[in-house]
């Protein structure tokens, strides 16, 4: 069967993107689609599959499945895209509401191919958790902004080793069974940070990711390392900024604000 797709990067993060409002695709074959069509050697190649579906209460619903076919509950850079995507095939207008697994999510189209999503609120906030993983020592906070992130600061953003470290504290029994993303941050002048990203689900370091800066954002807030709206340079090199309001540690108010391009569409055979 030939399905339409678009292919999306929203700050380097690459995404599969199908229309399924019809349900031409069983969601039963959505795991198995993400394996294949996020293939970079067999087939389009991405980080991601995300699928538009009908909604009854909103504009419509995002479904987000990582390339190892794992579904996450969430995808910042997948949101910003997905409403992207919507306003160019008149899905939606500039100023949308869409439903995700982790919440209802208003979002903005922003003159410059960039979209700006209101999100609910993050929860499971840990502070100081500490780890040592082959002799390294690590102070965790974490958080979750959609998905789970375990986010650790350094002093040089060049120095750890991503995927090494990344790998052992995503898979390590403190965040086990679902295991979590891990964000290595390096706060610099101007209220910038600098955020690095071993991905749940695609199993390496991607050149961005949403919710992993928004988590990065917010602890640095909470360090009183940034203050809100904090700006973010992902490792990409594209520039992103987070909003938030804190009160003792409750976090409201978060707002993503980012690129989201349509690279190309096409047909592919599934
Ligand atoms: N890999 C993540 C989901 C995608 C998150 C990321 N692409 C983003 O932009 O937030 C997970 O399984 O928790």
């Amino acid at each position: 069967m030939q399905i339409n797709f678009s292919k999306l990067t929203a700050a380097g993060n690459d995404f599969v993107l199908i229309d399924n409002r019809e349900n031409i695709i069983s969601a039963k074959d959505y795991q198995s689609l993400a394996v294949k069509l996020c293939d970079r050697k067999y087939s389009i190649g991405a980080d991601g599959l995300i699928l538009l579906e009908k909604s009854s209460s909103h504009d419509f619903k995002m479904k987000y499945l990582n390339s190892d076919g794992s579904h996450a509950s969430m995808c910042g850079n997948g949101g910003r895209s997905i409403a992207m995507f919507a306003y160019e095939i008149g899905a939606a207008k500039e100023k949308m509401i869409f439903e995700t697994d982790a919440g209802i999510i208003a979002a903005g189209i922003i003159p410059g191919s960039r979209v700006k999503l209101d999100l609910y609120n993050p929860k499971d906030l840990r502070r100081n958790i500490k780890l040592e993983i082959e002799g390294e020592k690590f102070d965790i906070d974490f958080i979750d902004t959609g998905v789970p992130h375990a986010v650790i600061f350094v002093d040089d953003i060049e120095k750890p080793d991503v995927f090494k470290y990344g790998r052992a504290i995503r898979l390590h029994k403190e965040f086990a069974p679902a295991g979590t993303n891990v964000d290595f941050v390096q706060p610099t002048k101007d209220n910038t940070i600098l955020v690095r990203t071993y991905e749940r689900g695609v199993e390496g370091e991607t050149l961005a990711c949403g919710t992993g800066i928004i988590a990065s954002a917010i602890i640095s807030g909470l360090k009183g390392l940034a203050e809100s709206p904090v700006k973010v340079i992902a490792r990409g090199g594209d520039n992103l900024s987070v909003s938030f309001k804190t009160e003792a540690e409750k976090i409201t108010n978060v707002i993503l604000e980012g690129p989201a391009i349509i690279s190309f569409t096409g047909v592919v055979n599934i």
